[in-house]
């Protein structure tokens, strides 16, 4: 049988070619391709919100400077650590705060018109890089599912190749693959034909009920429809039931979870053939499973050791101009993803340096009130469109079509060379690899006859783990290893070497993926997160220093906005203990409420969460949200912020390896049940749960301790500033108060991390009490 791999992909008109970088621009094309939106109103208020929450924080810092050389009787003087703790907190979160508004300077939004683009022949090819990692947390048939969304996107089929990185090298998944190629044959011309428009099996058949809308509806009205649908979901059926049965049958086989394999590369042709007309393998994009070799001797540097395998055996199969890559549950829910990237990609203004178009990540299993802030609306909502307007967003790992040019470690200004020697201390030894690099936008002609021998033996050298070694693989070139938060890092160094990208949010979304939605999956991927951002934060390439060298000062700024945030987790720690340890004692940090400086504390304490909260609505989400972000950002500073910063150090000092637990995507109905019931689900480890049940217990034995104590001996005037800040913290903390005394669930609070903190907290405020000299 031979593959089809299409035309050998030119490069035709002079449009595409201006549009590819190859040829100095010319005449501009009358009607844009795409357009871009300055936000006015939102950047008028924005600003005039920096103008007095700036003046605000400058006198706010005067003040506590301000003690240090005013006399006092010394019974008036609050005791020294306190105070320092305290204002190196509101240091910290006043620095933040500088760092945040670089997102509302300038934020954009943009439109596509995909309807503009040249003929389907001139468009250019695109691979499709899917990863996954680990059959038992990511679920064969979804991540199948999330393949065949791919291999259904509306582009010519002969020009897209998607490509599936396997890291558990799993006969699980190779045999998915196969059956998912199958199905594929029936799912593709139905598609087509009835233009669905969820393309992604799993979720078409999910929501069955509700009728599509859109463009598709009169074909869709028929018998016809009905009876091909049927038949279209029996193959479905008959799809999941095959991969589940090879599952069931090689439960228990340890090779299903695989560190210690060679390199698999494989294209995918199907498994059966009875009922395969040979002519429909022309409407297919090519499918190729890749897993490559890992050995326990070699560290495998994760999703981006995987990206750059397939980077490589890709080069010498398609060698596609452009990239899409995803994470394996997030798949395509609009097939026009791709027109809408070319639509950026193609247009001649933005094409010669732009890198990435990035589309935001949505997901479908987040409930009404979205408890844990699974959403990351600040992230997807705020941030991403304020780096738009700036020299474009970070890389957020998955939804996104990349030049693959822009991944050859050159900067914008200075091409690869044409070396032999060269270019192989910086892309490895593979001759093929470097002729088709060498070839620039042009991929390949077709190399693969069937699954030649010299093809097999080139591609699985490529994806072995001693191809890198020498290399600049991770280093410069490719997906870095730097960071285990490689989108992010990678994502920097484009911009430092000049390369800009565009975010665009259509109203549909284009990527739909798997959220986590339990706070133990959510705190260890946050950990993650955590210690791969401040990895970068305390590296050699801190965004403050490397970045603004390279790139505008507010980008860098946004770009260390990411770095650090980690890191507060010091601020934030400090106000869940200080005030309160301070409270109960009798000991005022803030200024009197009688004072004017009082006011100005109110106002700074106000605006901000006046901003936040005008955000949130601003951006379509309701007073819920709000709340729910606030209480993640506490519950998340002091748990994965402190354990992500702690590891980034061990790791910084040597003491530490990275690691990268693939963030579970199989449901427990248990725990999803309380989550739609918008209960916590405590199931975690004492380690989260010791540092939040302690904050909260030591706040409400503050406030009723403080309350009571100036009940009795006074001093309303001097404690109301920190009684108020406390009883905010307690109101915001009250689920994980609800978790230990009142409820008896099994996701409560165990008893025993209640009682680790009830120690803890003691322990802290007899040691406090004895430095306050009380
Ligand atoms: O050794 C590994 C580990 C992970 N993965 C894959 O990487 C993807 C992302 O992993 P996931 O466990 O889903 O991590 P998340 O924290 O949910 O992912 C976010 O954060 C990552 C960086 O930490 C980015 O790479 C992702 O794109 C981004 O969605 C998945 O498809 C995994 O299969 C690998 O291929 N090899
Ligand atoms: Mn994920």
């Amino acid at each position: 049988m031979k593959m089809n791999l299409g035309q050998p992909p030119r490069i035709p008109t002079q449009f595409a070619r201006t549009a590819l970088g190859l040829q100095t621009m010319e005449e501009p094309h009358s009607r844009p391709l795409s357009l871009c939106r300055v936000n006015t109103k939102s950047i008028l208020i924005s600003r005039a919100h920096m103008l007095v929450h700036a003046i605000a924080l400058i006198v706010l810092v005067r003040y506590r400077a301000s003690l240090f050389f005013t006399e006092m009787n010394p019974a008036d003087r609050p005791p020294a650590l306190a105070w320092l703790l305290i204002s190196l907190a509101e240091l910290m979160l006043s620095f933040s705060w500088l760092l945040n508004q670089a997102y509302r300077w300038r934020p954009v939004t943009r439109a596509a018109f995909p309807e503009r683009l040249p003929e389907d022949g001139e468009l250019p090819p695109i691979d499709v890089f899917v990863c996954t990692a680990d059959p038992d947390r990511e679920p064969t048939v979804e991540v199948m599912s999330t393949v065949i969304s791919a291999m259904a996107l509306d582009y010519p089929p002969e020009k897209v190749h998607v490509y599936l990185s396997d890291d558990g090298g799993s006969p699980l998944t190779l045999h998915g693959m196969r059956e998912a190629y199958d199905f594929a044959r029936w799912w593709l011309p139905f598609c087509k034909k009835f233009e669905i428009k969820t393309r992604c099996p799993k979720a078409y058949f999910m929501d069955d009920e509700e009728e599509e809308d859109g463009d598709g509806v009169d074909v869709r009205s028929s018998d016809e429809y009905d009876s091909e649908k049927r038949k279209v979901k029996e193959k479905y059926e008959l799809f999941k039931a095959r991969v589940n049965g090879y599952k069931a049958r090689c439960r228990g086989d340890s090779s299903l979870r695989s560190r210690d394999h060679p390199s698999t590369v494989e294209l995918i042709r199907g498994s059966s053939a009875d009922e395969v007309v040979q002519a429909d393998q022309q409407d297919m994009p090519l499918l190729v499973y890749v897993a490559r070799e890992k050995r326990p001797s070699h560290h495998h540097h994760f999703k981006a050791g995987a990206l750059n395998a397939l980077l490589r055996v890709s080069g010498v199969t398609s060698n596609s101009p452009y990239v899409l890559v995803l994470d394996c549950d997030m798949y395509c829910n609009d097939p026009s993803s791709a027109r809408q990237a070319m639509c950026f990609h193609l247009d001649p203004k933005l094409s010669p340096s732009l890198s990435f178009v990035q589309f935001p990540q949505r997901f479908h299993n987040i409930s009404e009130n979205d408890i844990y802030d699974s959403k990351m609306r600040s992230y997807f909502w705020t941030s991403l469109c304020g780096m738009d307007g700036l020299k474009g967003p970070g890389l957020s790992g998955t939804g996104f079509y990349i030049k693959r040019e822009s991944l050859n470690g050159k900067s914008i200004t200075n091409s690869i060379g044409t070396d032999a020697m060269d270019l192989r201390k910086l892309f490895g030894d593979s001759k093929e690899f470097i002729k088709y690099l060498q070839q620039n936008d042009q991929p390949s002609k077709s190399i693969i006859h069937g699954n030649s021998a010299a093809f097999r033996k080139e591609v699985e050298f490529l994806a072995s783990c001693e191809y890198e070694s020498g290399t600049k693989w991770g280093q410069e070139v490719g997906f870095l290893y730097q960071s285990v938060a490689e989108d992010y890092f990678t994502g920097f160094t484009l911009h430092c070497k000049g390369w800009t990208s565009v975010y665009y949010s259509p109203s549909r979304p284009q990527f739909v993926g798997t959220s986590t939605t339990n706070l133990n999956d959510l705190l260890i991927q946050g950990t993650r997160w955590s210690s791969g951002l401040a990895e970068v934060g305390f590296s050699g390439f801190c965004p403050l220093i490397y970045g603004s060298l390279r790139m505008p000062i507010l980008q860098s700024m946004c770009y260390a906005e990411l770095a650090f945030f980690p890191l507060y987790c010091l601020p934030l720690c400090i106000f869940a203990t200080v005030p309160q340890i301070c409270l109960l004692n009798g000991v005022a940090i803030y200024p009197k409420v009688s004072s004017t400086y009082s006011m100005v504390f109110s106002l700074v304490f106000v605006s901000s969460l006046w901003k936040h909260l005008y955000e949130v609505v601003t951006s379509g989400h309701s007073v819920q949200t709000f709340v729910n972000e606030q209480r993640m950002w506490m519950i998340r500073s002091v748990t994965s912020h402190v354990y992500g910063t702690m590891d980034a150090i061990l790791k910084q000092l040597g003491m530490r390896k990275a690691s990268f637990l693939p963030t579970n995507k199989a449901a427990d109905d248990q725990q999803s049940k309380r989550y739609e019931m918008g209960l916590f689900d405590f199931q975690t480890s004492v380690m989260f749960l010791a540092p939040m049940a302690t904050a909260v217990t030591l706040n409400v034995a503050s406030f009723v301790g403080g309350i009571t104590r100036a009940l009795v001996l006074g001093g309303w005037d001097k404690l109301l500033m920190q009684m108020v800040l406390v009883l905010f913290v307690t109101v915001m903390s009250y689920p994980v108060i609800e978790g230990m005394v009142l409820r008896t669930d099994k996701g409560r609070v165990p008893r025993s991390a209640t009682l680790v903190s009830t120690v803890i907290s003691s322990a802290l405020l007899y040691l406090s009490s004895c430095f306050l000299g009380y």
